[in-house]
């Protein structure tokens, strides 16, 4: 297929649903999926409508009653690996699609976003083999007692709506350990980064994972593929990773036929630098929180408190560091920067830009757009920004802005810095630096959040619980704990 844009002549893939086992076109209706580091057309995407939708939820349920659920835990986990296998055959290819839909650089997407991926495989396919349940003998009036034991079944179709800014890893977090526990899945990627998913289907074929087991199907959100996929009656069980409002829209969806829902919803988290930290690990550590994926993390920094003592020398220290990233071509080893993800999302970010002025920031660091030469200059990359000075009440310091900025404030008291990290809506992750223990557990105690780092930052264990308090999200996903979700307990009694 041949596609001109911005004057350039491309050739383009078409990409396709994947429902039933068989890559399926859409009825004409496309989306353009745009590289955000050129502005150039990446694919051409169908947008399911609710005919589409149907078909997927319908080849999800049907592959209940096929061999996927009836194989034992040891069978399903052999699949997986092949899986993980698969991805990491195929690392390049997916690097690529990850990087041309994202504009995140290559050295982030080889490190982090593919390997995570396969090791999401990995790590769920081990903890199904582990997985207990409960018994207990009881006495009955007839001295022979009954037995009650729990069985976990798998919870049956389960939908899956991912975000644009770890797709593969954040997709793969949710399909593992769904399809681990036998149930059936339907994906709606993110819009803006459909192609990983879909080459996920390939890799579930390549490794005998049943027809029907894994769907994708794609589109918008409201009104659209996502829309209709969360309403779907059929469907068991939502889990989604996004924003909070989001969330409450398809809260209100699970509601309806009364499903369960794992949400991993936005934060504005704070990051406490004592004055007694290590600093050098401390600014290592709050820049690649700050920086990391242009600020596109759930899990990134927006407000960094720093005990007055190293206020001044923090500030400077974070400034040069921001100073030094590189932005450029996402393929190039020493870009250490990408652009956001898209035109509307960098006018948004460049709105708090505007606003922290309006609302009286100093600007360290950044504030604008940056010139980039040739084919870049077209992309949606935008400065990394510190600023200092602002009020803890302003919008600046409350709202989530998903990108590479963040705001520094100087405190004095332990207490009072927990009580400024706890103010505003949001509670998923912080991160406490400090050589002193009892602080630490103190510190990360205090805080309201479901993930709280001590002298690190986005150090994983994926058996760990994983999730928000307060507007952060309902539920833990990790471990046994996404094991709860992708199942239900049945209680077995048996009278002896
Ligand atoms: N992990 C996180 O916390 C993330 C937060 N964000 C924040 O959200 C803002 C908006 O970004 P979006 O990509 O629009 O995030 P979003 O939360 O609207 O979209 C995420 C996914 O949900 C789907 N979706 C949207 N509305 C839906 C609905 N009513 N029913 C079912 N599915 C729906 C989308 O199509 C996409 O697949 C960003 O500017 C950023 O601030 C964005 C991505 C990830
Ligand atoms: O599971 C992880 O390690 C990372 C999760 C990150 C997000 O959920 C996010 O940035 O949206």
């Amino acid at each position: 297929m041949t596609t001109i844009t911005s004057g350039r002549v491309l050739t383009t893939r078409r990409l396709s649903h994947f429902i039933g086992g068989r890559f399926v076109e859409g009825d004409g209706h496309t989306l353009e999926n745009i590289n955000p580091a050129t502005g150039e057309l990446v694919n051409v995407v169908p947008v399911a409508d609710a005919g589409v939708v149907d078909e997927a939820v319908k080849a999800a349920r049907r592959a209940l009653e096929g061999p996927w659920r009836r194989m034992s835990d040891h069978e399903r986990a052999s699949i997986l690996r092949k899986v993980a296998d698969g991805i990491l055959r195929r690392f390049d290819e997916f690097v690529r699609a990850e990087v041309l839909d994202t504009g995140k650089p290559a050295s982030l997407a080889s490190h982090i976003d593919i390997p995570r991926s396969a090791a999401n495989f990995n790590s769920f396919a081990d903890q199904v083999l582990t997985l207990s349940t409960e018994s207990f003998g009881t006495a009955t009036p007839d001295g022979a007692g009954a037995l009650n034991y729990s069985i976990r079944v798998p919870r049956g179709v389960i939908a899956v709506v991912c975000p644009w800014n770890l797709p593969l890893l954040l997709l793969t977090w949710k399909v593992a350990p769904a399809l681990a526990c036998g149930n059936t899945v339907v994906v709606k990627p993110s819009e803006e980064t459909p192609t990983t998913a879909t080459l996920l289907g390939e890799v579930m074929q390549e490794a005998g994972v049943p027809p029907g087991v894994y769907n994708v199907i794609h589109g918008l959100g409201p009104d659209s593929a996502g829309e209709y996929l969360t309403r779907h009656p059929e469907v068991n069980g939502i889990t989604f990773t996004g924003e909070t409002k989001t969330g409450v829209a398809i809260m209100k969806a699970a509601a309806e036929g009364v499903r369960p829902v794992s949400l991993e919803l936005g934060g504005k988290n704070a990051a406490v630098v004592f004055a007694d930290c290590n600093l050098d690990r401390a600014v290592e550590g709050v820049t690649r929180s700050v920086f990391a994926n242009c600020g596109q993390v759930c899990l990134g920094t927006e407000r960094v408190y720093v005990e007055r003592p190293i206020f001044d020398q923090f500030v400077a220290r974070l400034a040069s560091a921001g100073a030094a990233l590189k932005m450029g071509d996402p393929f190039d080893n020493t870009t250490t920067m990408g652009p956001l993800i898209s035109k509307s999302h960098r006018e948004k970010v460049l709105s708090y830009y505007q606003r922290a002025k309006a609302e009286g920031a100093s600007v360290i660091l950044g504030g604008g757009t940056p010139n980039l030469s040739s084919r870049f200059a077209t992309g949606f990359f935008i400065e990394p920004t510190i600023w200092t000075g602002l009020r803890e009440d302003s919008v600046v310091l409350r709202e989530e802005i998903f990108g590479p900025c963040c705001h520094i404030s100087p405190f004095d008291h332990e207490d009072a810095v927990v009580a400024a990290a706890n103010s505003g809506p949001y509670g998923l992750a912080t991160s406490i630096w400090t050589e002193n223990l009892a602080r630490a557990h103190r510190v990360a105690a205090g805080i309201e959040v479901g993930i709280a780092w001590v002298n690190c930052w986005f150090l994983r264990d994926l058996r760990t619980p994983f999730g928000g308090s307060k507007q952060s999200g309902i539920g833990r996903e990790g471990g046994v704990h996404s094991m709860e979700f992708y199942t239900e307990l049945r209680n077995v009694c048996v009278k002896l």
